[in-house]
């Protein structure tokens, strides 16, 4: 249960009252997520998310995280957009917590990914890339290259406890990425976690796109290599050469991908493995009893690093520069 910070129905009503959104009619506790506090909040003008910023989330990176999400909805993306109160302010306090009403999206998020759904993701990160072309604001991606070996180092100890021989494979993979990561690449807003929980749809339609506090300033084909190991992995833990081809000439609809960019997606998909895997495998060793949010698997995402190891270009991912501009 993603609630860490109780409100009281007196801070509420005065925090609502600051914002010209009307009287509240109903509060309640948001289960999903992992990261902060969120309520469903609904008053006599609509439906609204109130989120506490908690421990997790730096509040430097609020004003990216929230000026990010009002440029977005400027430009016509389906997210959410903060709300400003009187005096023009999209970030408050409430409960000594960083907190901000945002606009409440329609839709669900698919527990069972058809092709249809990497269509939608597809172009969702077309245009995430391109209305944020113009964003001035950047942030260093908090879990990149170089944050990687050390988020390692908190593990390596116990990471055998997992699996045997899980630390040696991650030292050796950790050595292969500093040797060949792409430095060169386009860069961009990228989302960064642009999983099936964070992407809305209404039946085959894509509403929205949720949750950009983990979004950076890194390579734009970064994104792609996270949704590709997000959303393009079968249950049994196959490779679906489909729904990477519709994500990506989807994506291909609102911007291009250059051909440096598409060889780069083997290693860019190993980089995006492992990223999950050791924020997984860090939360699993030190997940405290009796908490609420259940712990996700390292493992999946180590046979999907395997896959991506084995794969000897982006034609094993059904991939080609001519395909994705189909
Ligand atoms: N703007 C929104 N509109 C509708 N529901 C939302 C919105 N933002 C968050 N939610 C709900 O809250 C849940 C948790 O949000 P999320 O941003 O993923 O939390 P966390 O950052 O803590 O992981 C989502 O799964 C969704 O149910
Ligand atoms: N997508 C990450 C976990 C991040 O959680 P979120 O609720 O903030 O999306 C993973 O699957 O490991």
């Amino acid at each position: 249960m993603a609630v860490y910070t109780a409100v009281s129905d007196e801070d509420l009503q005065a925090f609502v009252a600051s914002y010209d959104i009307g009287e509240v009619t109903s509060f309640a506790g948001i289960a999903e997520g992992v990261e902060n506090s969120n309520f469903m909040l609904r008053t006599t003008t609509g439906s609204y998310i109130l989120t506490l910023y908690e421990k997790r989330v730096n509040p430097e990176d609020l004003p990216f995280f929230l000026g990010l999400m009002e440029h977005l909805a400027a430009k016509g993306m389906a997210c959410p957009t903060p709300l400003h109160d009187r005096e023009g302010r999209t970030l408050r306090t409430l409960n000594g917590k960083p907190g901000a009403i945002i606009s409440f999206l329609d839709g669900m998020w698919p527990r069972r990914i058809q092709p249809q759904h990497c269509t939608g993701v597809g172009i969702a990160m077309g245009q995430l890339h391109t209305a944020g072309a113009d964003f001035t604001m950047t942030r260093r991606n908090g879990l990149t290259l170089e944050d990687w070996r050390p988020l390692f180092e908190k593990s390596e100890a116990r990471a055998d406890e997992v699996c045997p021989g899980l630390a040696d494979m991650l030292r050796r993979e950790l050595d292969y990425l500093e040797a060949h990561w792409p430095r060169d690449l386009p860069r961009g807003v990228i989302h960064a976690d642009l999983f099936p929980d964070n992407v809305f749809f209404k039946g085959a339609e894509l509403s929205g796109v949720i949750d950009f506090y983990f979004a950076c300033t890194d390579a734009l084909a970064y994104d792609i290599a996270v949704c590709l190991n997000a959303w393009c992995f079968e249950p049994d833990g196959s490779f679906n050469i489909t729904k990477a081809r519709l994500m990506l000439s989807a994506y291909a609809r609102l911007r291009q991908p250059s051909e440096a960019e598409i060889a780069a997606l083997p290693v860019l998909c190993r980089g995006a493995a492992i990223r999950f895997l050791l924020t997984r495998l860090y939360d699993w060793l030190n997940h405290p009893e009796g908490a609420f949010v259940k712990p996700k698997d390292p493992m999946e995402y180590a046979h999907k690093l395997r896959f991506h190891q084995r794969a000897s270009g982006p034609g094993d991912y059904g991939i080609t520069a001519a395909a994705a501009a189909q």
